[in-house]
């Protein structure tokens, strides 16, 4: 099943912590874990050229699937030649299987047994998602890691609700892996089960026979308390196995990502360095730095002295904050270039850490920075 094509290397794994380090090989390239992927909607990080992408660092993209197989469509973006051509990315790339999305973000959306139909947010048109759908959708697209169609309840939901969730993504599962035929692409399965114990281990026992070449933890970060996080995190990653990718959806603040990687997480994606950059907040290593705030208006020091990144070495903290007030698209530009290349360092001093038997003290090491 082309599993060799997906073979993941363990390097170090921390003595007083869950943490590890490893190699994941992909058809288009090898990730060094832990690693951070921005998140591409629509087939692009918005503002960034795929070469100043390289250059944050990064070597893994999400395109959001929801997105693309509303506009320009599946079988549009396979005649163009399939994501890698289409936005010109030689490096691996993960698509969602689009059911999280649909429930944030279009209006009308119901869920049964054959799948999730919802009114398309750009002009409302009826469709219909299945587990087959989602498989077809995401082999057009062509990604090297596609996601099972999964059942992510809201945070409050009821314990009732969260089970039946976590019993209809189990045999979603099944449908998904029966449905997917290419094997150059690598299928996770999604543990479900919000913060229940119970319920996190019945989904991720009932996954295991599946045998995916990567696990993603979902149903979190979707408005749950950190530590409610993490305290899940630390009985769902132990029932994963060892020797395979696991991946924690929709994660998050920097802290979230050193936290969850000492919890055994070896893959994150979130919207926060782009987001946030894109509205002028900025991560650094004393802090974030919220650059329209008027302290900055004669700052002549850069954003961050040691950050290698264009934003911090060509400009000061003055000209950044004057792009953002006068609306120039070059601040979000610089912004988001800035806060995804902290991400990859901070991903990379986390993995160096790790390497060096030093992974549990890596926490403490940067909240004495953060303040
Ligand atoms: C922000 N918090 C957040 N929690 C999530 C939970 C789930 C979940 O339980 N199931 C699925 N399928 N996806 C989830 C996502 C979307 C992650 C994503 C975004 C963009 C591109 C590719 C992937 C989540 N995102």
């Amino acid at each position: 099943m082309g599993l060799s094509k997906f073979a993941f290397t363990l390097l170090a794994t921390d003595p007083k912590s869950m943490a590890r380090a490893g190699l994941w090989e992909t058809p288009h390239g090898t990730i060094e874990t832990p690693a951070f992927m921005p998140v591409g909607t629509a087939g692009t990080v918005k503002g960034l050229t795929p070469d100043q992408l390289v250059a944050t660092g990064a070597r893994k993209i999400l395109a959001n699937t929801y997105h693309l197989a509303l506009r320009p469509g599946p079988e549009v973006v396979a005649d163009l030649g399939g994501l890698h051509r289409f936005f010109d990315w030689s490096g691996p790339i993960l698509t969602d299987s689009g059911g999280f999305q649909i429930f944030s973000l279009a209006k009308l959306s119901r869920m049964t047994e054959e799948g999730v139909t919802f009114r398309s947010h750009l002009d409302g048109s009826a469709l219909n998602l299945t587990p087959e759908k989602a498989m077809s959708i995401q082999e057009f697209l062509g990604a090297d890691v596609i996601m099972c169609l999964d059942e992510c309840p809201p945070a409050d939901a009821p314990e009732e609700h969260i089970l039946r969730a976590v019993d209809r993504t189990t045999r979603w599962a099944a449908r998904c892996r029966e449905a997917h035929q290419r094997s150059d692409q690598a299928l996770f399965g999604i543990v479900q089960g919000g913060t229940i114990e119970s319920l996190r281990i019945r989904s991720a026992e009932a996954l295991l026979p599946f045998d995916f070449p990567g696990y993603a933890v979902g149903g979190l970060s979707v408005g749950e308390p950190p530590p409610e996080m993490y305290r899940t995190l630390e009985f769902t990653t132990p029932v994963l196995p060892v020797q395979k990718p696991r991946y924690l959806m929709g994660v998050g603040r920097p802290i979230d990502l050193i936290e969850g990687v000492l919890r055994g997480i070896d893959l994150f994606d979130c919207v926060m360095p782009t987001r946030n950059g894109r509205n002028g907040m900025a991560f650094t290593s004393t802090g974030p730095v919220r650059l329209k705030n008027a302290r900055h208006l004669r700052d002549t020091s850069p954003l961050d002295a040691e950050c290698p990144c264009q934003a911090c070495q060509r400009f000061s903290r003055g000209y950044l904050r004057h792009l953002f007030m006068c609306g120039e698209m070059l601040g979000p530009i610089l912004l988001t270039l800035h806060n995804l290349t902290f991400y990859q360092r901070l991903m990379k001093g986390l993995r160096e850490a790790i390497l060096e038997g030093r992974g549990h003290e890596f926490r403490a090491s940067q909240l004495a920075r953060w303040g």
